[in-house]
């Protein structure tokens, strides 16, 4: 069996000054797959997203195992753990306007990524930078390289960015929500391009959303989270047959198209669910 990208067992999180665990006791493997997180707001979701980067100042994470590829991601020095974000593990966050820089051409901050992480002239960057916006779409990438953020759409944007986290070829994408901000189209093409990164380059993607729908149709594998934990994991395609009552009242909750006007189910929470031993 080919060696999983990431292993997660017993991951535990709390903020600084917290009385509980933001996440506690979540346990994972990752292959070349997309796996899909999928939890009510504050279950831990972006918690364990931004722990597998190192991005918690503050809070302390604990776990039986954390390994990336080789890597002991609890171990590795803050040193180290720079090269590892953003060339080996990239995240791509919801709105790319609070990732891109207001005051800097897109192209220069594509073409900085680069030289960043790897030994070449401006020139050859500026090269690879256009090469990667043609990658993600970007129809007239010259013209794109010039503009600034705010010159761009937010699908665009969100494709620079995903340009972005190309260059380097990482292993293990982490995308955190990345087309609530979009329109259905876009959305679609921002999806289509991720599916290639999984399915051509053989990276591992953790999915994290709201959506239900988006992770059924989208992912491989999907993790439900509640309360810090994850109380069921199954195959995306048969999230319709969970059995977590949690995941049937999230599921139940989802509004239809052409489902009449019935009021919407009400997620009625049991204390059980909490505890850690479901
Ligand atoms: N910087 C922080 N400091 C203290 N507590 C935090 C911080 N960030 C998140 N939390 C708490 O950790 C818990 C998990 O939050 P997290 O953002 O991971 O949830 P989430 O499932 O990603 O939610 P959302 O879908 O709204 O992003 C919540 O109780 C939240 O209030």
């Amino acid at each position: 069996m080919e060696k999983p990208i990431l292993e997660v067992d017993n991951l535990r999180i709390r903020y600084g000054g917290a009385s509980t665990e933001a996440v506690r006791g979540v346990s994972f493997t990752l292959g070349r797959e997309r796996l899909g997180i999928v939890g009510e707001s504050g279950s831990g979701k972006s918690t364990v997203g931004r722990a597998l980067l190192r991005l918690l100042p503050g809070a302390t994470i604990t776990a039986d195992k954390l390994r990336f590829g080789d890597l002991d991601l609890l171990t590795l020095s803050e040193r180290e753990m720079l090269k590892v974000r953003g060339r080996r593990m990239s995240m791509i966050l919801q709105d790319p306007k609070f990732s891109l820089n207001p005051i800097r051409r897109v192209g220069d901050q594509v073409a900085e990524t680069y030289l960043r992480h790897f030994k070449c002239s401006k020139a050859e960057a500026r090269d690879k930078a256009l090469t990667m916006l043609e990658a993600v779409k970007i129809r007239d990438p010259k013209r794109v390289y010039d503009q600034y953020p705010h010159e761009i759409s937010g699908g665009m944007g969100q494709r620079v960015m995903i340009a972005m986290m190309l260059l380097a070829d990482p292993d293990l994408v982490i995308a955190d929500e990345p087309t609530s901000a979009l329109d259905v189209t876009v959305r679609l093409q921002v999806l289509n391009i991720l599916d290639s990164l999984v399915r051509d380059r053989g990276i591992g993607l953790i999915m994290i959303s709201h959506d239900l729908n988006l992770v059924r149709n989208f992912c491989d594998r999907v993790l439900i989270m509640y309360a810090g934990r994850v109380v069921e994991t199954l195959a995306a395609r048969d999230l319709d047959r969970a059995e977590h009552p949690y995941t049937r009242g999230l599921l139940a909750a989802q509004p239809r198209i052409g489902g009449g006007r019935a009021p919407l189910a009400v997620l009625d929470r049991q204390p059980e669910w909490l505890e850690e031993k479901a």
